[in-house]
């Protein structure tokens, strides 16, 4: 990993090329990749992607130039690419559309895993979509996929998306088809439901063993991904779901969206464990009635 510079709170950077002049707000996180810092423009909120290590940025840039380009959530994601010169040095950085939200685990442990079948809804719709342009996104993992409001769901990190059929080259080992045994790197449909089953087993339930130690390339299978989820009673409702997009079984993420689209349908609950705000504003319009009651016979009396 290169050595990322670190942009002070108030930093104003200039682009070389492009002039355009940003304010440094906080650090929005940190990966192999690169340093990526909330910046201001004017009223504008924006991420700032900041890396040293040039080709691995601009494989990303070439990728959300693509995206940016077409219709769907992902249109003028990119916002600018320039240079921002410090001592005399030349860092690469690229300039996106700042997503709200929190990472998919932290939501998780605020609002409660009841939230989970709803926002992998909203995944796999957005994963979806982007198999309709043409491209998997590669690198799918909990820490990419950022959640605000009810469930709103957005991806980041677009080092790994890859047109179909060509080889995924970013991805993380644990939500890697070819790390558990089951297939190849080339990019399809499944190899994203490979990644979003594992998604589900990791931050459903419990902590699971299979991710927090080295298991020994022989050891690692569907099947043992599946006595994973198996053991674990927060995993049991996805097991048919797990089941097939492990496997590889589902025709196209259209197939595995309908079937998920079922399952929080069918899902015991969901309503109550989802919408709490529903019941409260019952209850507040209910203790409101009785005061509007109580006034009202208090003024005639
Ligand atoms: N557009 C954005 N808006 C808000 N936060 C973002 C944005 N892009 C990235 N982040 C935050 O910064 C973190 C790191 O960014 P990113 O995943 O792009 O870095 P990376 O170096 O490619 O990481 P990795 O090593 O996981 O591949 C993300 O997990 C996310 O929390």
């Amino acid at each position: 990993m290169s050595s990322n510079p670190v942009f002070p709170l108030g930093k104003r950077i200039t682009g070389r090329w492009n002039k355009i002049e940003y304010t440094v707000e906080r650090g929005l996180g940190e990966g192999a990749n690169g340093k990526v810092y909330l910046v201001r423009r004017g009223q504008e909120r924006l991420a700032m992607k900041v890396g040293s290590d040039t080709l691995d940025l601009q494989s990303e840039v070439n990728t959300l130039k693509v995206l940016s380009g077409m219709e769907g959530s992902f249109r003028r994601f990119l916002v600018d690419v320039d240079d921002a010169e410090e001592q005399g040095q030349a860092i690469p950085f690229y300039v996106m559309r700042f997503v709200e939200g929190q990472q998919l685990q932290k939501y998780l442990s605020l609002k409660g895993s009841a939230w989970f079948p709803l926002i992998g809804l909203r995944l796999l719709e957005k994963l979806a979509e982007l198999h309709r342009t043409g491209y998997i996104f590669g690198d799918l993992k909990k820490e990419n996929v950022l959640v605000s409001g009810y469930g709103m769901v957005e991806l980041v990190d677009f080092g790994g998306v890859t047109p179909i059929g060509k080889a995924v080259k970013q991805f993380t080992e644990i939500y890697d088809r070819c790390y558990w045994n089951a297939g190849d790197r080339s990019a399809d449909a499944a190899y994203d439901l490979f990644s979003f089953a594992v998604l589900c087993i990791h931050v459903c339930g419990g902590p699971k063993e299979a991710f927090s130690r080295e298991i020994l390339p022989q050891n690692r299978s569907v099947e043992e991904l599946l006595n994973q989820a198996a053991a674990d009673p927060g995993c049991a409702e996805f097991l048919p779901f797990l089941k097939k997009a492990l496997r590889g079984t589902y025709a196209g993420s259209r197939e595995a969206l309908e079937d998920w689209r079922r399952l929080v349908r069918t899902r015991k609950g969901t309503q109550a464990d989802v919408r709490p705000a529903k019941d409260t504003w019952i209850k507040v319009g209910f203790a409101a009635s009785l005061l509007l009651f109580a006034a009202t016979v208090w003024y005639y009396w």
